[in-house]
């Protein structure tokens, strides 16, 4: 199966500073990839460079076998879904948060009805009553949810996670894990939870900018 995601020696370079050195890695369609390492390892600039936040200084991304630049990176900005530690919902109500990529030209088609927003919210096990609240008083843990909710109403197949479990509870966590037994879905996440580390078919550490597969 040809790889979604490939990063062909790439390295990134700040000031002076080299964040990433020859990192290469690949992903197939539908496999589940943890990425550890200690804090200030890489691991983020991994994710933003993939995301075309970061220019690699040498070295090649590719993504379904195009390589990134300028123009392709609207494919890959299309398909992937990141979420951080804090989400931004940018909208009044949960309701509007969740409906709010679906304003724009690119995704009109696709605007769900009301029955999907609930069907997603249970999936990811939280409350239908959560679409009336007000953003401002939603949990960290809950936002997390609901970018991932946000990312599968947009049926996006890959999905970047920096740290999202690290505030869910064990029953909430389950339920991501379920949402990610989807074949379909491609997942690198960042996390140090053994948990992850249990259910992850392949495992990259990054140390001091450098990338090795220890599964
Ligand atoms: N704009 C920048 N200029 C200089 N150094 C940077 C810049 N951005 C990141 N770095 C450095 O690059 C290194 C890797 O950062 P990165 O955020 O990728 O690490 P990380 O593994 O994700 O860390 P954490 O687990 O703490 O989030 C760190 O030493 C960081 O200080």
């Amino acid at each position: 199966m040809p790889a979604v995601i490939r990063f062909d020696e790439v390295s990134v370079g700040v000031d002076g500073k080299n964040l990433l050195s020859r990192v290469s890695f690949s992903l197939r369609a539908g496999e589940k990839a943890l990425l550890g390492g200690k804090s200030g390892s890489g691991k983020s600039t991994v994710l933003k460079t993939l995301l075309g936040m970061r220019s690699p200084t040498a070295g090649v991304v590719y993504f379904n076998g195009q390589p990134l630049n300028p123009i392709t990176v609207q494919n890959i900005r299309r398909c992937i879904a990141y979420i951080g530690q804090e989400p931004v919902l940018g909208a009044d109500t949960v309701r509007n948060a969740l409906l709010l990529p679906f304003q724009f030209k690119a995704h009109r088609h696709l605007s769900p009805p009301d029955s999907r927003l609930k069907d997603v919210l249970q999936r990811l096990r939280l409350p239908v009553g959560l679409l009336s609240r007000d953003c401002a008083g939603i949990s960290g843990g809950e936002k997390q949810r609901l970018a991932l909710a946000r990312g599968l109403l947009l049926q996006k197949t890959v999905y970047l996670l920096d740290e999202v479990t690290s505030a869910l509870d064990a029953e909430s966590k389950q339920a991501v894990f379920e949402v990610f037994a989807d074949p379909q879905l491609t997942l690198l996440a960042v996390a140090h939870d053994p948990d992850w580390l249990e259910r992850s078919q392949t495992v990259f550490e990054m140390h001091a900018g450098q990338m090795t597969r220890t599964r």
